[in-house]
């Protein structure tokens, strides 16, 4: 229905703004892009479910999330992803488990902040009714 539709384009526009805008920081940089199996090649032989920002961009840009939840959905999977592949004391490790969880806190805050309640409301609306 057009104006449904027109709630989802809305959608769109405003996730890819919050996508862009963390991976534009520079402390999120190694989740922007799949980890290279050339460079970490151990990485899928634990991690099942890679997910990485730009993949999530081309989420957005495939109609792939009817709601904010959806993309939240990711950004947690992008965050245990790297804590169950860097579990270890090291301070290297403990550095990528710390900017993970800035990431899903940063994530959290900015849809929070920049999103009516109500048209988060309308959107799962719509999801549940397809
Ligand atoms: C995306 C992600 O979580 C990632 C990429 S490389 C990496 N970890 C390492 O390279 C070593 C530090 N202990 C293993 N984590």
């Amino acid at each position: 229905e057009e104006i449904e539709e027109a709630t989802l384009r809305e959608l769109r526009i405003f996730l890819r703004e919050i996508c862009a805008k963390l991976a534009r920081n520079r402390t999120f940089y190694i989740f922007t892009k799949p980890v290279d199996e050339e460079v970490v090649p151990d990485y899928r032989d634990i991690i099942k479910e890679p997910m990485d920002l730009e993949t999530m961009m081309t989420k957005i840009d495939q109609h792939e999330y009817e709601c904010a939840q959806e993309f939240l959905c990711d950004i947690d999977l992008i965050c245990t992803n790297a804590l169950e592949y860097n579990p270890d004391r090291n301070p290297e490790d403990k550095i990528i488990r710390h900017r993970a969880c800035t990431l899903r806190d940063t994530a959290y805050a900015y849809i929070k902040a920049e999103m009516d309640t109500d048209f988060e409301d309308k959107c799962r609306e719509i999801r549940d009714r397809r």
